[in-house]
């Protein structure tokens, strides 16, 4: 009897401290979900923090002082876009940001927020703050040097350590990185600078100023030989899975475009294609608005990865054969009128970029920050350019970009009006092969201008046009040749 007394006591102990360990692992749970959860996370957390100890990560905004966005930041703000929209979260103060698509917007968390997360049946909990900046302004000092700083911290148990360092942060890497992809828009950027906040979230002096890139300008739409497009387009594509090959033979994975050729010859219109192709943004650098070869510099360390810098009409820009150009007649240079070239040289004398600085700006230390890059110059003087400025290595591909021949007109004409073939085809073939016009010219004629315009009556303008340029060409031949005449019997009567 005493026995079986003592073996009902011992089980009844025994449930007892079962019930009491369910209890407290009921208690716990629920304390973790309050320690991550929402309201009482810091109070819970220093409590919790006696029975088993948290760490924290800590992600700035920026590094190494305030030269760029921190890569790790910018992912792990998009990642953290989801999981602050999701009801759960409890995040209260959204941020609302434009997003791709015309009502879209991306929200995100605003300061001082916390957000839960589970990975794997693991909670983590995530807080965004800020802090003031330091008293000296940072790297960059002065005005620039006045943006709060930012942060994330991340919460996690110290039992969960490896599973949240070796497998939760690079997941909420990648998983940012495809959030930055799905809204993505692709900018246009100038190097117009502006104080205030941007999409980062910066305030201060930017170097930069964009709007949203929307060219409707693609290869398929680009008039040029079919050989020729192919040849960039594969180019292109070799440079955009090129990372594995550049890191190969050591050399930044950047890429040089020289697009040359006579005004309305498409080079603009090429840049626009390129980067509709590779889903790049576009950086149009004006260098006469630089003021010397450190804000080159700068200008080029805020520049994203993707990204496509253009600097156009290069020859026209600066004096960058590394001596002071002398005056010219504004006769010299006949696509300029006089007060275009005033304004010129106006710009000129309050830039101080050189020729090194931009040969710097390309090929130096600093161009190898970052990667996936590349630069396009265009001229319409190629032979003004110093070889320096366009040696393969600096512009490793030279384009050039041509008058409008037979195949390009063909490409035009079944975009522009839906036609392959016509009778007078053969009229514009052998006139092409007489005169140059671009492509620009081709494509202006073959723009239908009144509701009774067709394919008839615009490729009748087109052959018109050209034939008034063929008759012109033959009379300034002629007057050509008589001056020189003229020219030849003064010399004779001279010497007589
Ligand atoms: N190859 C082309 N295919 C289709 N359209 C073209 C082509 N070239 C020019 N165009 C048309 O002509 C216009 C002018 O072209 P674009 O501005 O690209 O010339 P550009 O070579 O940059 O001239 P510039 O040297 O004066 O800057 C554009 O609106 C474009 O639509
Ligand atoms: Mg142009």
């Amino acid at each position: 009897m005493e026995e079986s007394s003592a073996a009902w006591a011992s089980l009844n102990s025994g449930v007892v401290l079962s019930l009491i360990a369910v209890l407290c692992s009921m208690v716990w749970k629920n304390l973790e979900v309050l320690f991550f959860g929402r309201r009482f996370n810091r109070q819970v957390r220093r409590l919790a923090a006696m029975v088993d100890p948290y760490l924290t990560v800590i992600i700035a905004e920026y590094d190494g002082g305030r030269m760029k966005q921190s890569d790790a930041y910018k992912e792990v703000q998009a990642y953290l876009q989801r999981a602050s929209c999701d009801a759960g979260g409890g995040v209260r103060h959204l941020k609302a940001e434009p997003a791709k698509g015309a009502d879209a917007l991306v929200l995100s968390m605003g300061d001082n927020e916390e957000v839960a997360d589970v990975f794997r049946g693991v909670t983590v909990s995530w807080q965004a703050y800020s802090k003031p900046p330091p008293e000296n302004g940072g790297y960059w000092g002065g005005r620039h040097g006045r943006a709060d700083r930012r942060f994330y911290r991340l919460f996690f148990l110290e039992r969960e350590r490896d599973l949240v360092l070796g497998e939760y942060l690079p997941y909420v890497r990648r998983e940012g990185r495809a959030v930055m992809v799905k809204n993505r828009q692709r900018k246009l950027f100038t190097n117009l600078s502006a104080e205030g906040r941007d999409d980062d979230g910066w305030w201060g002096i930017r170097m930069w100023s964009h709007v949203v890139f929307e060219h409707p300008k693609t290869f398929e739409t680009l008039a040029m030989k079919p050989a020729k497009k192919k040849e960039i387009m594969d180019d292109l594509d070799a440079f955009r899975n090129g990372k594995e090959y550049y890191a190969r033979v050591g050399k930044p994975w950047k890429r040089g475009y020289l697009l040359y050729g006579p005004p309305g010859t498409g080079k603009s219109t090429m840049i626009a294609a390129m980067a509709n192709y590779l889903d790049y943004d576009i950086y149009d650098i004006e260098l006469t608005s630089v003021r010397s070869n450190t804000d080159l510099r700068k200008i080029f360390i805020e520049t994203t990865n993707k990204s496509i810098i253009v600097i156009e009409d290069i020859d026209c820009s600066l004096d960058l054969t590394g001596k002071r150009k002398k005056k010219k007649k504004a006769k010299d240079d006949g696509d300029k009128k006089d007060g275009d070239q005033e304004e010129e040289e106006k710009d000129k004398e309050g830039s101080k970029v050189t020729l090194s600085g931009v040969l710097n700006f390309i090929d130096g230390l600093w161009s190898a920050c970052g990667g996936e890059r590349i630069i396009v110059f265009t001229t319409n003087h190629v032979d003004k350019l110093d070889p320096a400025l366009i040696r393969r290595g600096r512009m490793d591909k030279h384009i050039e970009m041509s008058y409008c021949c037979f195949e390009a007109f063909k490409f035009l004409a079944k975009i522009y009006l839906g036609v392959e073939s016509h009778h007078l085809f053969d009229d514009v073939e052998s006139l092409l092969g007489e005169v140059e016009i671009t492509p620009a010219d081709v494509s202006e004629n073959l723009t239908p201008k009144s509701d009774g315009d067709n394919a008839d009556t615009c490729l009748a303008d087109l052959v018109k046009e050209l034939k008034r340029m063929k008759a012109e060409k033959a009379q300034a031949a002629l007057a050509g040749g008589k001056e020189a005449a003229a020219a030849a019997a003064d010399n004779d009567e001279q010497e007589e």
